[in-house]
C-alpha cells in the first residue's frame, strides 16, 4: 500500500483482485461498525461499483454480513424513473441490494414520483430533508463540526474526466457548502438531470473507498496521474478526503500512467 498526503492507495493487477479486496474492506468496516455502533451507515455511487461489489454475494460474506443493520444511499443519483436503466437505484437493487437482506425502510432512494417527473431540484431538497430526519433519529449522526452528517463508509467510484459522484470539472456544483445535497441539469455525462451530495458532506464521511477500473480510454489513467502526480484540482476527485481514513483502490490499467 502507499500513502501520499492524506491518500492512500492500492494497485491491484485484476479487477477481480480488486473486487476481493473491496469486499474485505466493507465487510471489515460493516462488522466494526454493527459492533460499536448497532447499525452499518454506506453510501454507494453508480457506474462499474456495482459489479466490482459482487464478491460481497459470495461466501464468506453473504452469510456473515449482517445485513439487517446497513442503512444504504446514494452519494449521487440520475433522476428518472426507478425502473430506467439509468437509475443507480436500479443498477444497485438489481446487481445487489435485492440479493442481500437488507430491509426496505433501511435502503433511502430518491423520492420516486419527482425523481419520474425528471424534477432534480426537488429530489434534492427531499434528499436532504432524509438525511436530516435520519439525524434527528439518531440513524446519522453529524460530523464533528456539526454541520455536515457523517456516513461510515461511501464507496465511490470516478469517472475518466475526473468526475466523483455527480461533481464535474467545471461545474458549480463542486463548490457548494451551504447544502447537504445538491442537483445539476446539464450534467455532460448523460442523463443530465441528477442530484450529488455536496463535496463537504463527501468529504465528511468516516471512511471513503474510491475504485477505479481503466474503462480503456486514455483518459482514466490520464486522470489518475493528475490527481496523484499533481493533485490537479480541477478535477473533483482530487478534493476527496474523509475523516479516519481516505483509500483508492486502483487496477492496472488505471494506474499506468503512475
Ligand atoms: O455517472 C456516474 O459516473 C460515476 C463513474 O461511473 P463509471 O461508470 O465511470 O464507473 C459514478 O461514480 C456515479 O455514481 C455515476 O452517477
Amino acid at each position: 500500500m502507499a500513502e501520499a498526503r492524506h491518500r492512500k492507495w492500492h494497485v491491484f493487477q485484476t479487477k477481480d483482485e480488486l473486487s476481493v479486496a473491496m469486499a474485505k474492506y466493507t465487510a471489515h468496516l460493516s462488522a466494526k461498525f454493527c459492533k460499536e455502533k448497532g447499525l452499518f451507515t454506506v453510501v454507494l455511487s453508480g457506474g462499474g461499483l456495482i459489479d466490482w461489489l459482487c464478491k460481497l454475494l459470495e461466501p464468506p460474506y453473504k452469510d456473515s454480513i449482517e445485513w439487517s443493520k446497513w442503512h444504504v444511499f446514494w452519494v449521487d443519483e440520475r433522476v428518472c424513473a426507478y425502473e430506467d436503466p439509468d437509475s443507480n437505484y436500479k443498477l444497485a437493487m438489481d446487481g445487489f441490494l435485492s440479493k442481500v437482506g437488507i430491509p426496505n425502510k433501511n435502503i433511502y432512494a430518491i423520492d420516486k414520483h419527482y425523481a419520474a417527473d425528471g424534477n432534480a431540484e426537488h429530489c434534492a431538497a427531499l434528499y436532504e430533508e432524509c438525511l436530516r430526519n435520519l439525524v434527528k433519529q439518531n440513524i446519522l449522526p453529524l460530523c464533528p463540526n456539526g454541520k455536515y452528517p457523517q456516513f461510515d463508509l461511501q464507496l465511490l467510484g470516478m469517472g475518466p474526466d475526473g468526475h466523483m459522484a455527480s461533481l464535474f470539472p467545471g461545474h458549480p456544483q463542486i463548490n457548494v457548502k451551504d447544502k447537504w445535497v445538491t442537483h445539476i441539469t446539464d450534467s455532460p455525462k448523460l442523463p443530465p438531470r441528477r442530484i450529488t451530495f455536496t463535496l463537504p458532506v463527501i468529504n465528511s464521511a468516516s471512511y471513503n473507498l474510491m475504485a477505479v477500473c481503466d474503462d480503456h480510454t486514455e483518459q482514466c489513467p490520464r486522470s489518475i496521474a493528475d490527481i496523484f502526480k499533481h493533485n490537479n484540482l480541477a478535477l473533483p476527485a482530487a478534493h476527496l478526503t474523509a475523516h479516519v481514513e481516505t483509500m483508492w483502490y486502483l487496477d492496472k490499467a488505471a494506474a499506468s500512467l503512475l
